[in-house]
């Protein structure tokens, strides 16, 4: 950021415009005096301030985020006031972007105070490789009253730089990461996350399970991506954990999609099977960024995977040595010692067996909330059934109600019984009969809890009356 006495503006005196030109006349023991005292002079007669923005700083390493923020925000005013724009594709993202274009200016208005916003460029011709490269240098000013300079400085930039982050995060394209580690060509580095675009269509508006747990889930997420000043007060990590748990085709990855975009975050899909050892899992958690949900699913699977982490022993020794390890350069620092998680971060396990875990993974605390997915209920068939064949009655609904009742069957099985396999009017009928049929062939819920509990018995005698642990260093993950 560089602030500047300047010259140039349109209402400069006319006494300054004949110095200048003057100055090209003058000896050059003159010239040095001139331009010694002709800043101040402009001090005194021009009352504005400059600030600059360039988009690359240093090494041409990384783009300025100030730079990126500004434009974001200047995005957002820029269609409506600038006469020239230039259109690009959002960061990743196929929506189309307008920001003013090269040498355009704009103004703005804070709190009644009135700035102006320029955008320019320089080239610069380069020889590279025996050739004439030109090389753009792109950069905003702001132009001020220097009267404003606390109010500026203060109180507007900041809140440019925030409303620039909030719109750069809404116009991006969500992505999808997994931790399959590639060579990133651009940045020239190995990457612990690989990633797609995110383009799940799950809402919790499509998603069958009990109305009531529905709305208790989006209050709470809600509620949780506005507690940043909360969280700070308390001192602790901004993150959630969800403990999502049931049999297969219950809804869990569909829920954590629907989450995903209901907050607008990015999904971190954690494959534990890839990871190996608890310094590779606390880099990998580093890497992550803010507005993400963290992924592990299917937590009791991991069983084999984590028999090779360390067990038992002083935890905290075993923390302190994973530390020492880490492949970031040491312990994390700040609010990252607590959790290599930090920032706005939902972190869920899934799991279909919840009685294999380890109660200390899943204790309150480490895991906010634990929901149950269950068997499918009339209310979620009635979701299905609008989505899926866009009908809220039916003759068959009561009989279907009453076999719900009785039947144990996962939305999943629900669902594919609804998807009409051909065209037609009679597809409502066809599909739902298939259901009706599907659900008669269907065990009974006293017919398994029997079988559960035959199943549960014949584990605890195998196991010598212990229940399977996962280990995983939660610490590390919650
Ligand atoms: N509660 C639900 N609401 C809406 N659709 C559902 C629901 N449950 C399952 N489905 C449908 O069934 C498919 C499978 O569901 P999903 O993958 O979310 O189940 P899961 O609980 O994650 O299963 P698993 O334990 O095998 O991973 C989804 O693509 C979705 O179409
Ligand atoms: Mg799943």
């Amino acid at each position: 950021m560089v602030i500047s006495n300047i010259m140039g503006f349109a209402g400069l005196s006319s006494t300054v415009g004949t110095l200048l030109i003057l100055r090209q006349y003058f000896p050059r023991h003159l010239n040095i005096y001139f331009s010694k005292y002709f800043e101040k002079f402009i001090t005194l007669i021009y009352p504005y301030l400059e600030i600059s923005f360039p988009e690359y700083v240093g090494l041409r390493l990384k783009r300025s985020d100030a730079y990126t923020a500004i434009e974001s925000y200047l995005s957002s005013t820029t269609s409506e006031h600038a006469k020239r724009l230039k259109a690009e594709m959002g960061h990743g993202s196929d929506k189309l972007i307008l920001s003013m274009d090269d040498n355009e200016e704009i103004t703005d208005e804070f709190h009644g105070v009135k700035v102006w916003w320029f955008s320019s460029k320089t080239t610069r011709h380069n020889i590279s490789f025996y050739r004439l490269v030109d090389e753009d240098k792109r950069y905003y000013r702001l132009r001020f009253h220097r009267r404003h300079r606390a109010l500026i400085n203060e109180v507007y930039l900041p809140y440019v730089i925030q409303q620039g982050k909030v719109i750069g995060v809404e116009n991006r394209q969500r992505k999808l990461y997994t931790n399959s580690s590639h060579f990133d060509y651009n940045e020239f580095k190995k990457l612990d996350w690989s990633h797609v675009p995110f383009e799940h269509p799950a809402t919790f508006e499509t998603l069958a399970i009990d109305p009531q747990m529905k709305s208790e889930i989006v209050q709470d997420l809600v509620k949780f991506s506005k507690s940043k000043e909360y969280y700070a007060k308390i001192g602790k990590p901004w993150k959630r954990g969800y403990l999502l748990y049931g049999p297969p085709g219950t809804g869990k990855s569909t829920m954590i999609a629907a989450m995903a975009n209901l907050l607008d975050y990015d999904v971190f899909d954690l494959e534990l099977t890839g990871v190996k050892d608890n310094s590779m899992l606390r880099k990998l958690l580093l890497n992550t960024t803010g507005k993400s949900i963290i992924v592990i699913e299917d937590i009791d699977c991991s069983l084999d995977l984590s028999g090779k982490r360390k067990t038992g022993g002083n935890q905290n020794e075993n923390k302190e040595e994973e530390e020492k390890k880490a492949p970031m350069g040491g312990p994390p620092n700040k609010d990252e010692s607590k959790s290599a998680c930090g920032g706005e971060k939902v972190i869920v396990f899934t799991t279909n067996h919840i009685e294999k875990l380890d109660p200390a993974l899943i204790r309150r605390g480490r895991m906010d909330k634990h929901i149950e997915l269950g068997y499918c209920e009339y209310e979620g068939f009635k979701v299905l059934a609008k989505n899926y064949l866009e009908v809220k009655s039916h003759p068959l609904f009561e009989v279907i109600h009453e076999l719900l009742e009785k039947k144990n069957i996962s939305p999943a099985d629900v669902a594919e019984s609804l998807m009409p396999k051909e065209e037609g009017k009679d597809q409502v009928d066809v599909c739902l009969e298939k259901l009706v049929n599907v659900l008669k062939g269907c065990k009974s819920k006293s017919e398994e809890e029997e079988e559960e509990k035959v199943r549960k018995s014949k584990k605890k005698l195998e196991n010598g009356g212990k229940v399977p642990m996962v280990e995983i260093d939660c610490s590390v993950v919650v």
